[in-house]
């Protein structure tokens, strides 16, 4: 069976996902797209060479013919989607964020809630990079002994002027607050914000670079930098500390050279290629399940709100500049609890 895809948003992300369904992962094509321009998603589905049906997105839910729809729209336009796709019978892809409020969150996982079952994956790729995968293998298998600190490094080239304090936190150390939870198996308890000089290179409302400070509930403490004008490339780093001994995320596999008296090899430039296996992966994951009408199994919309109530609590952070807490307001649901 192909699972036929409705896709809602046609923007840069929107449009990868449909290529990597189109041309590269198996058991999945796209059917029908929407976006809040519509002529915005026939330029997409012309770009992509493919047969797709074009409709606003309440006919896209309503079409029985679609199996489960991919939401690469605008943060904000997230919840309303998710909620209706639920409503409509649809297991759902949605990229990160989840909801850009708790309460939107709060209101998906209730959604779910009332159904009984997981309908719902978020986009946080990095658990399907090998690199975290190899690293939570190892803090799993206890070898070093109990995670104490984890330090990461979330660093872009450059931004442009919409870029503002706040997507440091909201678009961009996302990533972090998921991927780090899942790889100590433990959740936070409480962040604080730490503002560095400014980099020149920063535009006037920006605060760049950034840095968090994250205590988990057994009391692991996490120091994560985002720092987006770095001039250099797109640099993520991950080690984690215990008591043993560390483990450090694997730089991306780059030929080295040794030239004209130096030792140098390539800086990743660009997320969509430092993490391209990722997300063929956490896609390929999600149409499997879905074509055996089981439960997606990768980041859930419990995952989802986690992350966006971290974030919610950083960007609280980035104006008090002192401890705030990370306290849920619901209960994880019965069909989740004890699924990292
Ligand atoms: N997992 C990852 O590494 C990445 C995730 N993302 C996430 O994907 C989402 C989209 O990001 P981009 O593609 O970079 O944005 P974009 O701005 O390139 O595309 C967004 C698209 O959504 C459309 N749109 C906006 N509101 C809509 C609505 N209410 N209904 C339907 N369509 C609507 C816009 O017209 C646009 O075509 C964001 O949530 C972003 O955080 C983006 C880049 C990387
Ligand atoms: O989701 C993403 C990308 O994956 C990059 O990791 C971030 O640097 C970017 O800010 C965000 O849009």
């Amino acid at each position: 069976m192909t699972i036929r895809f409705g896709v809602i948003g046609t923007g840069a992300i929107g449009r990868e996902h449909m290529r990597r369904i189109t041309q590269k992962l198996l058991g999945g094509e796209i059917a029908a797209v929407t976006d809040i321009d519509l002529s915005a998603a026939r330029k997409a589905v012309e770009e992509l060479g493919i047969e797709a049906r074009i409709y606003p997105e309440e006919e896209l839910l309503a079409d029985r013919s679609i199996d489960a729809v991919i939401i690469t729209s605008w943060g904000p336009a997230h919840e309303a989607s998710v909620l209706a796709a639920i409503a409509a019978g649809k297991y759902v892809f949605v990229e990160k964020p989840l909801a850009t409020t708790i309460e939107g969150c709060e209101r998906i996982v209730q959604a779910e809630e009332k159904i009984g079952r997981r309908m719902v994956q978020v986009g946080y790729m990095r658990r399907y990079d090998r690199g975290y995968q190899a690293l939570k293998s190892v803090v799993a298998c206890g070898e070093l002994g109990s995670p104490l600190m984890v330090r990461c490094t979330h660093r872009n080239a450059a931004v442009d002027e919409r870029y503002t304090t706040e997507m440091a936190v909201l678009d961009t150390l996302v990533h972090e607050l998921d991927v780090t939870r899942w790889l100590v198996g433990d959740d936070y308890a409480e962040v604080q914000a730490v503002f560095p000089r400014r980099t020149k290179y920063a535009h006037e409302a920006l605060q760049d670079p950034q840095i968090f400070l994250l205590r988990t509930q057994t009391g692991i403490v996490i120091t994560a930098e985002v720092f987006v004008n770095c001039r250099y490339g797109y640099d993520i780093q991950c080690e984690i500390v215990c008591e043993e001994g560390t483990v450090s995320l694997p730089a991306e596999a780059s030929v080295e050279f040794k030239h004209d008296a130096l030792h140098k090899r390539a800086v990743p430039q660009d997320w969509k290629l430092r993490f391209a296996d990722a997300y063929d992966a956490e896609l390929q994951d999600f149409i499997n399940q879905v074509e055996r009408c089981n439960e997606p199994q990768g980041p859930s919309a419990w995952d989802g709100y986690l992350a966006t109530l971290a974030a919610e609590a950083c960007v609280r952070a980035q104006k008090s500049q002192g401890w705030e807490s990370v306290t849920p307001g619901i209960s994880q649901p019965k069909f989740i609890a004890g699924r990292v």
